[in-house]
């Protein structure tokens, strides 16, 4: 265990006779022994012993040492003002910080102030907006098995504490439960003690009270969120992580009321869904690129939401496509009336500018930290609500309807701040000037003392200069003394006899009067009491706003479905999308586009039809487009299912179950057994789980190992997919054989990506003929277009023309490289024609030595791209 966490050894030896401050510390760090504890000494939070050197070393701030009867401790600290950002930086660097607080006034704490732990925070647990990225979700995730009879069911749920969210979803697997938690990719996990730390996680993983896992007191912690929990979750791995859950969020959360706004479980049935695993997630850029930056990826295409709200929402969506018809076509309709009805769903994007994070500001509230700011947020939020639901009068889809029916403004809310909450209010809740005039009789008349107070003491210099005849008296205050009449010492003579004395000046004397003490008492004690009833005020407020939390969320859900839904109009307008009809049984798409490569290119646009024959087997050279029309198949079926429109002229759809992809090892080129073996299980959980309703895409299965072992594998799988499954597949491949599958099995078509002009009319000075059309044609790739992309890239002629030599010879016979199919009876090309090859002197001998050994049969063809490589370099260096 790491030494910073849980008592330090040097505190603890010294048992009872450490002072009552350091057993204090030592208590805490038992307690919260997984986490660094902060702890709060005036105005700076402390660490002594190894978290001190801890929080000095990270925090770069100086380790210095505390001193007691006990001894000498190292002691580091950081002020309470800038918590956030150190709490930050601790958090990065893998810690969980416990913030113990003095809960009792320094002044009238009786011996040592009363210190508690307010907030455990961890990555998965943050409620501070500082430390949140505002428009995405923040999940703990939880993980459990079911106990007895449902053993072999996983469930995971998660909460995201800042906006109150809780899901909980099963699967009858261990691989099945991980692509959950990945989907979710939550900032930390807690697991059930049967996992034993044995799940090999991105995200901090916490252990945790092993009690709270127990079947009954996960039952008896849910009873808080669900009066029946049996009833929302599905089984006893569902009651335990999400049971388990709640506790560890209470554990984080101490403060009275913080978990108020977890009002309630959802269960996601995974049968509900469109199934994408986390892989598939990837592969198809919904929410990183494969460099694993989020730019150019769908979800960049797609976010033009106008409040965080919205992009959470549409993360959500995204993450879980529908895979019930009705529901997607009710969210189609409604982006289908918001794309023609362009003014609606422009005010509607312009007015949900103006709405707040009220999911997470109603966290706020719950954990009473909500300021008047906050409030006066919330308020702007429910003035906008009416003129939406007025924007929306128009509507008939039934989504837009309903919101517009659902659309619940508040008004005793927004009123109740409206009339307490001054409109542009400090943000300290203590110091008064946040309660509004005519709110509350007591506070006003508080307020009106105290100003009239004040007006007398400003009149008084004036009176008092008429009363004593001395011109020169001024009526001043300070800190020390309060109020006082000031009297130069030439005037002294004049001064009435009811001034007394207060202070002695080298030029003057001060003085008060009985009257001045009682009017600057009454201000003092005015003002005083003001602010404390304008505090108690506030507080009253916002536990009544906390008391409205589900209303609050309610609309929150409302607001951000109109947002995502207006999003998605919006893009579609944009981009010129189209709505797919959903009611096929194959899939056929017009004019198909990838919906971020055509962002920044002359995208070509290409079709699919795979009603008749669902599998396709594709075949071109590198960088012809094989990707990304796979691709973009899969993105215009997810975006379908998720009721967006899509880039697409045409687009006839199934509703499919799952997208599975094994795609993007053409970046892999380790090669070697464990890729090989990776590729396998993979595949092979493709072939298991894949249904007639599922969607495939396969790039270049079987590459991994030997051409003569790849391609059959890949034949095999095709077949198995062909005549098994049924699965609408996908298969890009370099294998020349498996094309012609496409004459053998009836539901299987070949494809390829044709390359215009001819490869030989290449003069070897860069004005090949060969450009890459992207264009999807009928029948397979010529073989030799490997090689063409090698010159393409720059292997010297004489190379290539002797790599074209070689795949004649192993193939026993030479195509010609130009876009044509390959139908029998093409004009052969001579092999070994080496009045072509240019100038063989140039080539150094151990290169044609190494050509000659070439096995270029048994090569993939990136290995072959690897060898010409090298041999290029050689060239280039005998060149230099
Ligand atoms: N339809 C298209 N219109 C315009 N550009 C395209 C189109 N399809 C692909 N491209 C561009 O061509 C490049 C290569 O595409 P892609 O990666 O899909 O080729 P590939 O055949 O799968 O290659 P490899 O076999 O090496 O994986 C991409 O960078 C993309 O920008």
């Amino acid at each position: 265990m790491d030494a910073a966490l849980g008592p330090p050894a040097a505190m603890a030896d010294h048992g009872d006779d450490l002072t009552p401050m350091m057993t204090q510390y030592v208590e805490l760090c038992e307690r919260y022994d997984d986490a660094l504890v902060l702890f709060q000494m005036g105005d700076f939070y402390e660490a002594f012993c190894e978290a001190a050197e801890v929080v000095s070393r990270e925090l770069e701030v100086a380790l210095t040492q505390r001193e007691d009867s006990t001894g000498t401790y190292p002691m580091a600290g950081v002020p309470i003002r800038s918590a956030a950002s150190s709490v930050e930086t601790l958090l990065d660097a893998g810690y969980r910080v416990a913030v113990a607080e003095q809960v009792e006034d320094a002044e009238e704490a009786t011996g040592v102030v009363d210190r508690a732990v307010t907030r455990v925070v961890t990555p998965g647990t943050v409620v501070e907006d500082e430390l949140l990225a505002p428009g995405s979700a923040n999940y703990v995730a939880c993980l459990a098995s079911a106990t007895g009879e449902g053993e072999g069911t996983y469930a995971v749920a998660v909460v995201d504490v800042s906006t109150g969210e809780f899901r909980v979803t099963s699967a009858d697997s261990r691989e099945g439960i991980r692509d959950e938690l990945d989907r979710f990719a939550p900032k930390e996990a807690v697991l059930a003690p049967e996992f034993d730390g044995d799940f090999d996680l991105d995200c901090m993983v916490t252990p945790h009270d092993p009690d709270a896992f127990e079947v009954e007191a996960a039952r008896e912690r849910l009873e808080s969120v669900a009066s029946r929990p049996e009833a929302v979750v599905e089984n006893d791995a569902e009651l335990r992580a999400a049971g388990a859950l709640l506790a560890y969020a209470a554990h984080t959360q101490t403060a009275d009321g913080a978990l108020d706004h977890v009002t309630r479980l959802t269960r996601d049935d995974p049968r509900d869904r469109l199934e994408l695993d986390a892989t598939a997630l990837r592969s198809l850029g919904v929410f990183e690129n494969p460099s694993g930056s989020d730019d150019h990826t769908l979800l960049d295409v797609l976010d033009e939401t106008s409040c965080a709200l919205g992009r959470r929402t549409l993360v959500r969506w995204l993450r879980r496509p529908l895979r019930d018809r009705e529901r997607i076509e009710a969210r189609l309709d409604a982006v289908a009336e918001l794309t023609h009805a362009s003014l609606v769903r422009e005010e509607l994007r312009d007015l949900l500018r103006d709405v707040y994070d009220i999911e997470r500001l109603v966290g706020t509230v719950s954990r009473r930290r909500a300021n008047a700011r906050d409030l006066r947020a919330l308020k702007a939020t429910l003035d906008v609500v009416p003129k939406i639901r007025e924007t929306l009068s128009e509507t008939d889809s039934a989504l837009l309807a309903d919101s517009r029916a659902d659309l619940d403004g508040l008004d005793d809310v927004r009123g109740l701040i409206g009339r307490a909450i001054r409109e542009e209010p400090p943000t300290e809740i203590t110091e008064g000037g946040v309660i509004a005039r005519g709110f509350d009789d007591d506070l006003d008349e508080l307020r009106t003392n105290a100003r009239e107070g004040r007006e007398w003491v400003e009149g008084l210099e004036e009176r008092e200069r008429e009363r004593t005849g001395i011109d020169s008296l001024s009526v001043g205050h300070n800190e020390v003394h309060g109020f006082y009449i000031e009297v130069t010492n030439p005037n002294l003579d004049a001064v009435p006899e009811e001034y007394t004395r207060r202070q002695t000046l080298k030029n003057s004397e001060r003085f008060y009067t009985p009257e001045l003490k009682r009017r600057e008492d009454e201000i003092l004690g005015a003002s005083e009491r003001a602010d404390a009833r304008e505090h108690r005020l506030f507080r009253e407020v916002r536990e009544e706003v906390a008391g409205e939390t589900e209303r609050l969320q309610a609309l929150a859900d409302t607001l951000a479905a109109l947002d995502t839904l207006a999003t998605l109009a919006h893009v579609a307008v944009e981009n010129r999308y189209t709505r797919p009809e959903l009611d096929h049984d194959g899939v056929a798409i017009r004019d198909g586009r990838h919906p971020v490569v055509e962002r920044g290119t002359e995208f070509v646009p290409n079709d699919v039809d795979l009603r008749e024959e669902r599998f396709a087997v594709i075949t071109g050279p590198n960088m012809s487009g094989k990707s990304t029309y796979m691709r973009q198949v899969a993105l215009i079926q997810l975006l379908a299912q998720v009721g967006s429109f899509v880039p697409a002229s045409e687009a006839k759809l199934p509703v499919v179950d799952r997208i599975f992809t094994r795609i993007g090892a053409s970046d892999d080129i380790a090669g070697g057994e464990s890729t090989f073996m990776r590729e396998m299980t993979e595949l092979t959980a493709v072939l298991h789980d894949a249904t007639r309703d599922s969607l495939v895409l396969l790039d270049e299965v079987g590459r991994g190992t030997s051409t003569t072992d790849g391609e059959a594998i890949a034949r095999a799988v095709t077949e198995f997919i062909h005549d098994e499954v049924g699965a609408t597949t996908l298969f890009a491949t370099h294998y020349h054989d498996l094309a012609r599958l496409g004459d053998e099995l009836d539901g299987v078509r070949t494809l390829h990506f044709a390359v215009e002009g001819d490869p030989d009319a290449g003069d070897g000075t860069g004005s090949d003929g060969v450009t890459f059309l992207h264009t999807v044609a009928e029948g397979s790739a010529s073989a030799s277009y490997g090689i063409e992309v090698a010159r393409l890239a720059g292997v010297p002629e004489s190379v290539v023309e002797r790599s074209r030599d070689l795949v004649a010879r192993e193939t026993g016979s030479s195509e010609p490289a130009t876009d044509e199919t390959d139908e029998p009876g093409e004009e052969q090309r001579s092999a070994g024609d080496e009045s072509e090859a240019g100038d063989e002197a140039a080539i150094p001998p151990e290169a044609v030595a190494e050509l000659r050994e070439l096995r270029v049969a048994e090569l993939t063809p990136v290995e072959a791209l690897v060898r010409l490589d090298t041999l290029k370099r050689r060239f280039d260096d005998q060149d230099n």
